[in-house]
C-alpha cells in the first residue's frame, strides 16, 4: 500500500514550514480564521508561500469565509487548495471551485455513521472530504486534537477522494494508518508544544512515522 500523503496544517513559521518540507509532507496549511491560535495575517501567508513555491502544495483554511476574505488569501498566498471547515454546503463548495478554479476540500466532522454518509452530498461539489472530529458547541470547529472513532472511516469507499484528521499526533498515526488505510492524514495541535507553536521534532517525527506505516 502506498504511504498516505501528509498535510501539516497551521504552520505560521518559516521554520515549520521547513520542518515540513523536510518531512515530505505534500500540503502544507495556512489557517485564516482570526479565532484560531493559528491564524496567520495576510503578510505572514504572502512569506511563506514564496518559501514553499514549488516545494509544497498550500492549502488555505477557511471557516464560513466570504468571497472577499478567500480571495484576498488565494491571491496573497498563492493557494493550491481551498479548505472548508465551517459548516458550508455543498452548494457553497461547488460555488468556490467555480470561482476560484482551486481544489475544495471539505471538512465533516464526524461522530456516527450518519456523520460519515453525509459525505455523498459532497460528490461534484468538493474534491476531497477530510473525517474530522466532532468539537463541543461554542469551541472552535478543528484544531482541537479530538479524535473519532477510526472504525466509522475504515477502508472507506465512497465516491470522492478522502482524507482523516482529528487527534493525530506521531504516536498514533501509524495505528490510524494502518486501520483506516486512509490516503491523506491531516495534523495540527498533534505537532505542536502549545497551541498554534509548531514543534520541529513533532513534525519529524510525524512525518517518518507515516512514511514507515
Ligand atoms: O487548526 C486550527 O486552528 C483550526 C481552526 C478551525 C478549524 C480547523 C482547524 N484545524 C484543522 O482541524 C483538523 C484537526 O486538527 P487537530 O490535528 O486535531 O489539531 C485539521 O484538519 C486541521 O487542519
Amino acid at each position: 500500500m502506498p504511504t498516505a500523503a501528509i498535510k501539516i496544517c497551521g504552520i505560521s513559521t518559516p521554520i515549520a514550514l521547513e520542518a515540513a518540507i523536510r518531512g515530505r509532507a505534500a500540503f502544507a496549511g495556512f489557517v485564516f480564521f482570526p479565532k484560531s491560535p493559528r491564524n496567520v495575517t495576510l503578510a505572514q501567508a504572502a512569506q511563506l508561500a514564496e518559501a514553499a513555491q514549488g516545494r509544497i502544495s498550500r492549502v488555505g483554511l477557511f471557516v464560513d469565509a466570504d468571497d472577499t476574505a478567500i480571495a484576498e488569501a488565494v491571491s496573497a498566498a498563492r493557494l493550491d487548495v481551498l479548505q472548508l471547515h465551517g459548516q458550508e454546503t455543498p452548494e457553497r463548495a461547488a460555488q468556490l471551485r467555480a470561482r476560484f478554479g482551486l481544489q475544495v476540500w471539505k471538512a465533516l466532522p464526524v461522530a456516527s455513521a450518519d456523520d460519515v454518509a453525509r459525505a455523498h452530498a459532497y460528490a461534484g461539489a468538493a474534491d476531497l472530504l477530510l473525517f474530522d472530529a466532532k468539537t463541543p458547541k461554542g469551541a472552535l470547529p478543528g484544531g482541537m486534537g479530538l479524535s473519532f472513532d477510526w472504525r466509522l472511516v475504515a477502508h472507506w469507499k465512497g465516491p470522492l477522494a478522502w482524507g482523516l484528521a482529528g487527534g493525530l499526533t506521531p504516536e498514533n498515526v501509524a495505528e490510524a494508518v494502518t486501520l483506516t488505510g486512509a490516503p491523506l492524514v491531516d495534523t495540527s495541535s498533534g505537532v505542536e508544544s502549545a497551541p498554534g507553536v509548531k514543534d520541529e521534532g513533532r513534525i519529524a517525527a510525524f512525518c517518518a512515522a507515516v512514511h514507515a506505516a
